[in-house]
């Protein structure tokens, strides 16, 4: 193995998510089969035994691409020249907890972790924020670190796409692999607009082949929208295989590009486009080359979705405004 192995940042390593991920990146699911990789696990000092317990099972798999393992409770050890960053552990979502609950509690963490990256991470670092509420403690991070370019700092929607695909999949019947250029826009919250009117189901336009505005509005979009509530419902604890799953693509995508044809969903720094204010963290639709993603241009938005995006953007300055209040950006 001749290339200079990877370093990837994971915190929260000890948690649900961290242990459904872990294996994959060191299996060479994140940055591909030929890419040698090192870990650093980042955890509170609680967490620490689990870690260690869970690199004891990643030797034991004696991954080819696996160079090292480390752990640590400090930030600045653990992004200390970190190229990929998945910023996973928070506090997560239980039952009866609205999101927003959760800036205070997840914010202290965040600020932290932004100026550690900022301080030490390598020069092309590429941060990954999944931990709730995913985009503000993204923007909280990328606030932290000035000297690091903002669209390094993206957050998680990629679990809300898949979400979105397998759905307008059983209802069309068309295999996920048939569908093209859906797009979650906005916060990953309840708010959040699953758009299917750029969207390809085999080559037609989806919301023609749905030609069902009411299964859109009143079963389509609360599905994808609500599921994360849906899935701590059903199994008395939040996504975790899945949203590992969505992060392993999320960062796949970022490296290696999209396919020619179709586009992909990210929480990235707004440039201002679709009306979303410049420098909040929400989702658009995105194409990934050259390790950039790009925000897709010049869609047209109807009505229908204009309301929808501006009702998520409008979340997302309201959580802008509640973490300046708390001094965190
Ligand atoms: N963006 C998305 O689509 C999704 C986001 N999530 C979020 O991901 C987060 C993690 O979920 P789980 O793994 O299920 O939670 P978990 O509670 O199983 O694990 C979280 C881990 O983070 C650790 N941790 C807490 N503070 C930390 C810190 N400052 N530094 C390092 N580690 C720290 C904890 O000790 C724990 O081991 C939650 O915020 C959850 O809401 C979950 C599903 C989807
Ligand atoms: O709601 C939660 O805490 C988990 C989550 O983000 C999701 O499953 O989408």
């Amino acid at each position: 193995m001749t290339r200079t192995p990877v370093t990837v940042t994971v915190t929260g390593a000890a948690g649900q998510i961290g242990y459904a991920l872990l294996f994959r990146i060191a299996s060479g699911q994140l940055l591909g089969a030929d890419v040698p990789v090192k870990l650093r696990l980042l955890e509170i000092p609680q967490g620490l035994k689990a870690a260690e317990g869970t690199a004891m099972e990643l030797d034991d798999c004696a991954f080819p691409l696996l160079q090292g393992i480390d752990i640590s409770d400090d930030p600045n050890v653990a992004f200390d020249g970190a190229n990929v960053a998945l910023l996973v552990g928070a506090r997560p979502r239980t039952k009866g907890m609205e999101r927003g609950d959760l800036l205070e509690a997840n914010g202290g963490i965040f600020k932290p972790q932004g100026k550690a990256i900022n301080d030490h991470a390598a020069d092309d670092i590429k941060v990954l924020v999944v931990g709730n509420p995913a985009n503000t403690n993204a923007l909280i991070a990328q606030a932290a670190a000035p000297d690091v370019p903002a669209e390094r700092f993206t957050a998680m929607t990629r679990l809300d796409h898949n979400r979105a695909l397998s759905q307008l999949s059983k209802k069309t019947g068309a295999p996920v692999s048939e569908i093209k250029k859906l797009t979650i826009w906005g916060n990953h919250s309840a708010t959040q607009y699953p758009d299917v009117f750029h969207a390809e189901v085999a080559g037609k336009n989806a919301a023609e082949v749905v030609n069902d505005e009411q299964w859109l509005a009143d079963t389509f979009i609360p599905t994808v929208a609500k599921r994360g509530a849906a899935i701590i419902e059903a199994r008395g604890a939040s996504s975790a295989a899945s949203a590992a799953n969505a992060a392993i693509d999320h960062v796949h995508t970022w490296v290696n590009g999209t396919a020619a044809g179709d586009w992909t969903s990210a929480g990235v720094v707004s440039d201002g486009s679709y009306g979303v204010p410049q420098g909040l963290i929400s989702s658009f639709p995105v194409t990934a080359k050259d390790g950039k993603f790009e925000i897709v241009q010049g869609l047209d938005i109807n009505e229908f979705s204009r309301t929808r995006i501006d009702a998520s953007v409008k979340e997302l300055e309201d959580e802008r405004e509640a973490v300046r209040g708390l001094g965190l950006i």
